[in-house]
C-alpha cells in the first residue's frame, strides 16, 4: 500500500476540473483504495496502517495528475519523427511511411525502435497508449512484450492492409486474416494486464471491404479495440469513396464493413459531414484529435469543439510521425493553436479550445475515447493508479514561477512551457515506471546503449 498527499489535480469532466488541496490518496495492489481532500494525513496512514516508507509527501511545487494518454501513435514512424514533412498524405506515405515501415520484418530494428518509443513517450508522461505498428505480426507481439517490460499500458495493433500499397508492403487477404487472428490469440495468451491487442485495418484505400468485414468479425469474438483513420486529406476522401462502391461517404464504408462500435477510435475527422457525425454518434464510435500531425502534412483543421457538440468523444494524439513530436503536452498545445486559428471564422460565441479543455483530453477524455473511462483517466475510488508526479520547481527549462502564482496559473504554464524534465515520477497501474533521469528506462532495456545507436 501507499499512501501520496498533496495537491491532486484532475478533471470529472469536460466542464470539471479539480484543484484538490491537502489530499490523501491510497493506492492498493495497483487500485486507488481511498482519496479525501484536506485530509488529516497522519489520521490516515495509521488508520490503512501505512509504513512511513509507503509515505510519499508531494513538495510544495509539486503535483499529482493522472497519467496522459496518446490515443494514436504510430510506433515505427518514430524513427521518422521529425522529418519528411513536405508532402501531403498520399504522396507522404508512399515516400516516407511505407519504406519505413517495411523494415519491421527485422526484429532487431524492431527492437530498437519500439524500445525507444515506448520509454522515450512513458518518461513523457504517456502512461497508455494506442498503437499502430506494422503488418508484421512478430515484430507487433515484440511491442507488445517491450511495453509489458517496461511497464506502460498500451493497445498494439498489427496493420491490415491487403490492396493499394506497395508490392513490398502488403499482406494477401486469407494470410492477413490467419495473421491478425494468430496475433490477438497470442498476444492475449501472454495475460500481460496492462497490454491488448487492437484491430488494425490501416484505412479504407488499403483495404478490402472483405478484409475490414472479416476484421470486424474478429474483433467481436475476441472482444478487442478497433483502430483506423478516417477523413484525414481531401485527396484522401475522394479516393477512398470511390475505392468502396455503394457507400454513401468515408463513414458509410466502415459503417458496411461493421466496424463502428463503442471501441472503435477513428483518427483524425477533419471533414466529417452533419450525417457522418450522427452515424458515428449512433456507434459510440470515437475520434482522436491529432493536430500537429494535421498542421505538418497540412491535412486541414479539425473542428473539435464541433464533434464534441455532437456527442463524440475527442482524445489527443501525436500520430508519429505525421506528427513530429511523440509528447503529448506538445499535442495540447497544437490543439489549443488549431482552435484558436479555427475561431477567427466563426461568430465571437465560439469558444476556443483552452488548457482545461485539453488536460481533460489528455486524460480522462482519452480513457473515454478508449472505452476505458471506468478503468483510467482520472482518480476515483476503483480505478487504476496511472499517475504523473509533476514538479514545477525543476530549474532547467523555460517554467518559471513566479511568488503566489495561483494554482489555475500553474497548471496553464506547466500544459504551456513544461516538458519531460518537469514529470518526475511516472506510475502505471501503481507501479512506479520512471525515476529521475529521462532515459533511465531506455537504459535498462538496451543494456546501457547510447542515444546515437546506428539504427541505420
Ligand atoms: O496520419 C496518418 N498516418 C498514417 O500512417 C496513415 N496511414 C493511413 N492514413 C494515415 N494517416
Ligand atoms: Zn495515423
Amino acid at each position: 500500500m501507499k499512501l501520496f498527499y498533496g495537491l491532486v489535480i484532475h478533471s470529472k469532466s469536460i466542464d470539471d476540473l479539480r484543484f484538490l488541496p491537502n489530499t490523501a490518496l491510497v493506492v492498493d495492489h495497483g487500485k486507488i483504495v481511498f482519496i479525501e481532500d484536506n485530509a488529516d494525513v497522519d489520521k490516515i496512514q495509521q488508520q490503512h496502517q501505512i509504513s512511513a516508507e509507503n509515505v510519499i509527501v508531494l513538495k510544495e511545487n509539486e503535483f499529482l495528475m493522472p497519467g496522459m494518454i496518446d490515443t494514436h501513435i504510430h510506433a515505427p514512424q518514430y524513427v521518422n519523427a521529425g522529418f519528411g514533412l513536405d508532402l501531403p498524405l498520399l504522396g507522404w506515405l508512399n515516400k516516407y511511411t511505407f519504406p519505413t515501415e517495411s523494415r519491421f520484418s527485422d526484429l532487431n530494428f524492431a527492437d530498437e525502435v519500439y524500445t525507444r518509443v515506448v520509454a522515450n513517450t512513458l518518461s513523457n508522461g504517456t502512461t497508455t497508449a494506442m498503437y499502430f505498428a506494422t503488418i508484421h505480426k512478430e515484430s507487433a507481439l515484440l511491442l507488445g512484450d517491450i511495453a509489458h517490460q517496461i511497464g506502460q499500458r498500451a493497445f498494439v495493433g498489427k496493420v491490415s492492409m491487403d490492396q493499394n500499397s506497395p508490392d513490398y508492403y502488403i499482406e494477401e487477404k486469407s494470410s492477413a486474416i490467419k495473421e491478425i487472428e494468430d496475433f490477438i490469440v497470442t498476444l492475449q495468451s501472454k495475460k500481460y494486464p496492462n497490454v491488448q491487442p487492437v484491430i488494425t485495418p490501416r484505412f479504407a484505400i488499403t483495404c478490402s471491404m472483405d478484409l475490414m468485414k472479416n476484421l470486424s468479425q474478429l474483433a467481436a469474438k475476441y472482444d478487442v479495440n478497433i483502430q483506423t483513420h478516417v477523413s484525414e486529406n481531401p485527396a484522401e476522401c475522394e479516393v477512398a469513396v470511390s475505392l468502396h462502391e455503394g457507400c454513401r461517404d468515408y463513414v458509410d464504408i466502415y459503417a458496411q464493413a461493421n466496424l463502428l462500435t463503442a471501441k472503435t477510435i477513428l483518427a483524425h475527422g477533419i471533414y466529417l459531414s452533419d450525417k457522418e457525425l450522427e452515424v458515428l454518434h449512433k456507434y459510440q464510435t470515437s475520434i482522436s484529435h491529432c493536430p500537429n500531425s494535421n498542421c505538418s502534412i497540412r491535412s486541414g483543421m479539425c473542428d473539435v469543439r464541433r464533434l464534441m457538440t455532437q456527442g463524440l468523444h475527442v482524445g489527443l494524439g501525436t500520430d508519429v510521425s505525421g506528427g513530429f513530436s511523440p509528447s503529448i503536452l506538445d499535442a495540447m498545445r497544437f490543439a489549443i493553436t488549431v482552435s484558436n486559428l479555427l475561431s477567427l471564422s466563426k461568430s465571437e460565441d465560439y469558444k476556443p479550445l483552452n488548457y482545461k479543455d485539453v488536460f481533460f483530453m489528455s486524460t480522462l477524455g482519452g480513457a473515454q475515447a478508449l472505452g476505458i473511462g471506468d478503468k483510467i483517466g482520472n482518480f476515483e475510488v476503483g480505478k487504476d493508479f496511472d499517475a504523473l508526479v509533476i514538479n514545477l520547481a525543476q530549474t532547467d527549462g523555460n517554467l518559471e514561477l513566479w511568488l503566489n502564482e495561483s494554482i489555475e496559473n500553474r497548471l496553464s504554464k506547466w500544459i504551456h512551457l513544461g516538458d519531460d524534465r518537469s514529470i518526475s515520477r511516472v506510475y502505471v497501474h501503481g507501479v512506479e515506471v520512471k525515476e529521475g533521469a529521462s532515459n533511465v528506462l531506455r537504459v535498462k532495456r538496451l543494456g546501457g546503449k547510447r542515444k546515437s545507436t546506428e539504427i541505420n
